[in-house]
């Protein structure tokens, strides 16, 4: 499916004087090459089959198959990216790209040193809970396939003492991170290599569609929808274990009067726990206890849902528990996408911004907004996912404030201390503490700098130093082959640069002479470091580049999925009412109910508390009220299972 150009056009007209926007080449093009490459990658990642026939129904599946019914598995479950250009391999189907003079890129790591900065400045618009649920966002969209070297990668591409494994006998899909000479933390413990494994391709898993050997497409493990699945697994084989099929409700766990998410079934391997008593979690998604505002937002929402069947289950006591289950489900991912896309996404993409070009509408109260459109292609772009949105990683702060409820200080974690380590949020008040403290502590500013916690310290588990999550970025952008940062500028109707000068339009001096030192040419810059270091459009928190591309994605996620939550539709969408309730949801209303004891917080959490945001109790936050899911169309003495109720809205059609 080609891309829609057409909304780009409105995008770009917003940011760039340049207008005309060249075609994006055709990504399945590629001339066949001779490789050396034959080896396989390990085979773990099985390519699923596409479904044979869908069923009719409410709601979604777990896997993403269905959504659009013309292409059943388009969003499925470990697939391909999609592309906006033309990957740049250097062999044209899987070598890591070289400079345009043939010689290698600068290191990674030298680059993520030279370019960006470590700088801590605290945001003054904007809370650490903008930043985390950022992260919640991305693990629902993608995750690159065999590994993200949150845990010890079982693929070792450096020795434990950090000297590079001769690549004749390394695992072919490494790809370590060079440290260059004179690095300023390394240096001291004279590590040479940083880990990095490449993601797993639709060729090494002989996925069907590729067999031309043509250019590879990374896969990417997760539904491609907003769909939570995160909370609810990635499959029907992933749900089941999560669930406890009574009332509709998820699996907890309760300790000391809470419900936690259930406990891991191999802590060891899960997490980085100091002993085997230490609480490790699963949930829909394995990244979740890698730190502890993402566990947080995972325990929220879970407990979100089950809070939801309970009170459907008290309306509805003739519900079956699958009933309930979906029911519950469905209200969960439409507040969760009405939260992203009306609270969280404007303060990232703008409001102005998304309204032209319709990410969201001005719509109030049970209004409809029936903009699917089954030719959009949903699926997550890999410059999105490897580039464009990891720009926030500026975003994430190495401290953690535990703030009381009357929000004074007490205390702070180092997050290098607790990176899969989440038994630390049922230690005392902390679960609260950390809360409040995501609505509470400002982000970090969204530019070039990136935290220390995270440049040089990143999973460093007992050790001195740990990787660097910003080279990480640099050198998955070369193992995705993205095209480059000129390519993307031109896409998106930016001038093509020729010369460094010609990229001062958006990126301060200091910074093109950054470049300058780094790259060969103005023609080998990778689209993560060029787009970061653009000057941001005004409103939004993402430079002309960057902004052009997540600008395109959230575009497809809402008008690609034929499950948004504001459409209507007698079959999958809410009734008008019901509608006027989800658009009630809130950030601060998720951490009141569902917090242990949070009584008082300020009504827009993203944003830090002021004079016209204050700290307010609890009972004075808007809540979506569940009465308008109750069902009196069917007698009492009936059990309602899904199959009968789903038969019944057909007969109301
Ligand atoms: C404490 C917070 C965070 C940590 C420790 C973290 C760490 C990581 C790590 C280790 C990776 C994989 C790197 C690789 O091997 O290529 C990653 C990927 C990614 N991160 Fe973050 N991250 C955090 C927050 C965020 C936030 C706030 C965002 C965006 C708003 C974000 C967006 C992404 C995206 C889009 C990916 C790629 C996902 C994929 O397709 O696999 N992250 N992050
Ligand atoms: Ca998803």
């Amino acid at each position: 499916m080609q891309p829609n150009n057409a909304l780009l056009k409105n995008t770009l007209q917003s940011v760039s004087a340049q207008t005309g926007i060249t075609s994006p080449a055709n990504p399945f093009i590629q001339p066949i090459r001779n490789s050396s490459q034959s080896r396989q990658h390990q085979q773990e990642i099985r390519c699923p089959a596409p479904p044979l026939k869908c069923k009719k129904t409410p709601y979604r599946t777990f896997d993403g198959s269905c959504n659009n019914l013309q292409n059943p598995s388009l969003g499925v479950a470990i697939s391909p990216y999609g592309r906006l250009l033309t990957p740049n391999y250097s062999d044209g189907i899987h070598a890591p790209p070289v400079s345009v003079t043939g010689e290698d890129l600068p290191l990674a790591r030298l680059v993520s040193l030279v370019a960006f900065g470590e700088a801590d400045i605290p945001d003054p618009q904007f809370t650490l809970g903008n930043m985390q649920w950022g992260q919640v966002v991305t693990h629902d969209m993608s995750m690159q396939a065999g590994g993200t070297q949150s845990k010890k990668h079982k693929t070792r591409c450096c020795t434990d003492g950090g000297k590079i494994i001769e690549k004749n006998i390394a695992h072919p899909t490494c790809f370590p991170i060079l440290v260059p000479p004179n690095d300023p933390a390394h240096s001291q413990t004279g590590r040479e290599c940083m880990n990095f494994v490449r993601t797993l391709t639709d060729r090494s898993q002989k996925c069907p569609g590729n067999e031309q050997k043509l250019a590879e497409e990374q896969l990417t493990v997760v539904t491609h929808f907003m769909d939570m699945s995160l909370v609810y697994g990635n499959s029907r084989q992933q749900n089941s274990p999560l669930r406890s099929f009574r009332g509709g409700r998820m699996i907890t766990e309760e300790r000391n009067g809470a419900e936690w998410l259930p406990r891991s079934n191999n802590a060891t391997s899960d997490c980085d726990v100091q002993s085997t008593t230490e609480v490790c979690y699963r949930a829909g998604d394995v990244r979740v206890n890698q730190n502890p505002g993402l566990t947080i937002f995972q325990t929220i929402l879970l407990r979100e849902h089950n809070r939801l069947a309970d009170a459907l289950a008290a309306l509805n006591p003739h519900y079956d528990d699958e009933l309930l289950f979906q029911e519950a489900r469905k209200i969960n991912i439409a507040q969760y996408q009405h939260i992203t896309y009306y609270e969280w996404l404007p303060l990232m993409l703008g409001a102005e911004n998304m309204l032209k070009n319709r990410l969201i509408y001005p719509v109030q109260g049970g209004r409809y907004v029936n903009d699917y459109d089954p030719t959009v292609d949903p699926r997550v772009l890999n410059s999105h996912a490897t580039a464009a949105f990891r720009f926030f990683h500026s975003q994430i702060e190495g401290r953690l404030d535990l703030i009381s409820e009357v929000r004074g200080m007490s205390g702070a974690l180092r997050l290098s201390d607790w990176l899969n380590r989440p038994g630390i949020l049922e230690v005392a008040d902390n679960f609260d503490s950390l809360t409040r403290g995501m609505a509470t502590q400002p982000e970090e500013l969204t530019d070039s700098n990136f935290d220390t916690e995270i440049k040089h310290f990143l999973f460093r588990r007992s050790m001195a130093f740990g990787t660097d999550l910003r080279a990480l970025d640099i050198q998955r952008n070369r193992d995705h082959a993205l095209a480059t940062y000129n390519d993307f500028r031109e896409f998106c109707g930016i001038r093509r640069a020729s010369t460094w000068e010609d990229f001062l339009d958006l990126i301060p001096s200091k910074k093109v002479e950054a470049l300058r030192s780094l790259y060969r040419s103005p023609e080998d810059v990778d689209l993560t470091v060029g787009g970061a270091l653009e000057v941001l459009v005004e409103g939004a928190l993402a430079g002309p580049t960057f902004l052009c591309i997540l600008t395109e994605q959230f575009y497809r996620t809402r008008a690609g999925d034929r499950f948004f939550f504001e459409r209507e539709d007698p079959l999958v969408g809410f009734t008008s009412a019901q509608l006027n309730e989800i658009r009630k949801a809130s950030v601060a209303r998720l951490m009141c109910d569902n917090g242990n004891n949070i009584t008082s917080v300020q009504t827009q959490a993203f944003r830090t508390v002021s004079a016209n945001n204050p700290v307010l109790p609890c009972t004075q936050i808007p809540q979506l009220d569940i009465r308008q899911w109750q069902d009196l169309s069917y007698g009492r003495e009936f059990t309602v299972t899904a199959q009968s109720f789903l038969e019944n809205v057909y007969k109301k059609k």
